[in-house]
C-alpha cells in the first residue's frame, strides 16, 4: 500500500513517518520544546489562551491532522509558556461520533510523543452519574472503563509499531498515582476539596446522551462519570509511555429516573464549563508547574 492510500484510509493507524511529518511541522514552527501536553475538553480550551509567547496552529494547517467539528472545540494546537513552563495545548479534540476512527481521535497524542512530550493532562466535560456528585464538581479520573474495547475496537487496533509501544500494553495504573497525589495536595491548598471527587470515567460512542436504563447499568458496573472522549487518548498515551493525569468537569447530572422532563444538552455542558473555567485553569496551571518540577528531577 502506498503512503497516500495509508493516509487516506481509515482502517489502519497512520504509520510512524506520517506522524513524524506532523510533529516535524510543528517543531519547525515553534521555538518551544514542551514536555507537557494538554487536551482541552468541551468548553475548557481557555487554558490555551493563557499561554505566553504562543504559537498557534489551526488543525487544518497541520499536515495529516483531522479537524474539529464540535461547538466548544476551537480546533487549534497552541504551543507556548504557562508560568514559564513550555506546554502544548489541544484547543479542541476529535470524537468518534464526528466520524473519526478511534486511532484518529488519538493521533495527536502520538504527534505530541514524537515532539518530546512525556506527561499529558487530559480533560473533558462529563455527566455525573455518582449520586454524590454535583454540577460543577471536578472529578480526578482514577480509572476508566473502555466500552469500545469490550466491543473489539481500540485506537491500537491494527499492526503494532514497536517504535510507539508494545503490542499488549498494561492499562492498570493508567492514571499516574503520583500525579493524582500531587493534584490532591494542590486541590487542598486551593480550598477546592469540597468540589473535587475521584472516580471512574466511561466513554460511550455518542452523540446521543444516555437512556435511563443505560445509565442505571453503568452505575452498577462502577461508573462515576460518563462522556464521549478521553479513553482513546489515554490508551495511546500509555501505550507510548506517557504519564497521564486526567480530570472531568461534571457539567450535568445524569438522569437516572423516568419521572422527569429534564434532558441533557450540550448548551448546559458549555455553560457550566464557562462558569468553572477559572478554577480549572488555575488548577491545571499549578499541576503543570508541579509536573515540570517532577520531570526535571527524573
Ligand atoms: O469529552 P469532551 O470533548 O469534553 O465533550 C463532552 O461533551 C460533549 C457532549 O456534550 C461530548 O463531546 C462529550 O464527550
Ligand atoms: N455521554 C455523555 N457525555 C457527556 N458530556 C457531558 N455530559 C455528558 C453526559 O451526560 N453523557
Amino acid at each position: 500500500m502506498c503512503l497516500e492510500e495509508t493516509v487516506m484510509g481509515d482502517d489502519t493507524p497512520y504509520p510512524f513517518e506520517v506522524i513524524k511529518e506532523s510533529a516535524d511541522y510543528l517543531l519547525s514552527g515553534t521555538q518551544h520544546r514542551p514536555k507537557i501536553g494538554v487536551i482541552c475538553g468541551s468548553g475548557l480550551g481557555g487554558l490555551a489562551d493563557q499561554l505566553d509567547e504562543r504559537d498557534v496552529f489551526p488543525y487544518e494547517s497541520i499536515p495529516n491532522f483531522p479537524v474539529s467539528t464540535v461547538a466548544g472545540h476551537a480546533g487549534r494546537m497552541v504551543i507556548g509558556l504557562l508560568s514559564g513552563v513550555p506546554v502544548m495545548c489541544m484547543q479542541g479534540r476529535f470524537h468518534a461520533y464526528e466520524g473519526y476512527p478511534l486511532w484518529k481521535c488519538a493521533m495527536p497524542v502520538r504527534v505530541m510523543k514524537l515532539m518530546g512530550v512525556s506527561h499529558i493532562i487530559v480533560t473533558n466535560a462529563a455527566g455525573g452519574l455518582n449520586p454524590e456528585y454535583k454540577i460543577g464538581d471536578i472529578m480526578i479520573i482514577k480509572d476508566h472503563i473502555n466500552m469500545q474495547g469490550f466491543a473489539g475496537d481500540s485506537p491500537l487496533r491494527g499492526r503494532n509499531d514497536e517504535r510507539f509501544g508494545p503490542r499488549f500494553p498494561a492499562m492498570n495504573n493508567a492514571y499516574d498515582k503520583n500525579l493524582i497525589a500531587m493534584a490532591k495536595k494542590i486541590v487542598a491548598d486551593m480550598n477546592l476539596t469540597n468540589v473535587v471527587q475521584e472516580g471512574v470515567y466511561v466513554m460511550l460512542g455518542g452523540p446521543t446522551y444516555e437512556t435511563v436504563a443505560e445509565l442505571n447499568m453503568l452505575r452498577i458496573i462502577g461508573v462515576d462519570a460518563v462522556g464521549m472522549s478521553t479513553v482513546p487518548e489515554v490508551v495511546v498515551a500509555r501505550h507510548c509511555g506517557m504519564k497521564v493525569f486526567a480530570f472531568s468537569l461534571i457539567t450535568n447530572q445524569c438522569i437516572t429516573q423516568y419521572d422527569t422532563d429534564a434532558q441533557a444538552n450540550h448548551e448546559e455542558v458549555i455553560e457550566v464549563a464557562n462558569i468553572r473555567k477559572k478554577d480549572l485553569q488555575n488548577l491545571a496551571r499549578r499541576i503543570i508547574v508541579n509536573m515540570s518540577e517532577e520531570y526535571q528531577e527524573s
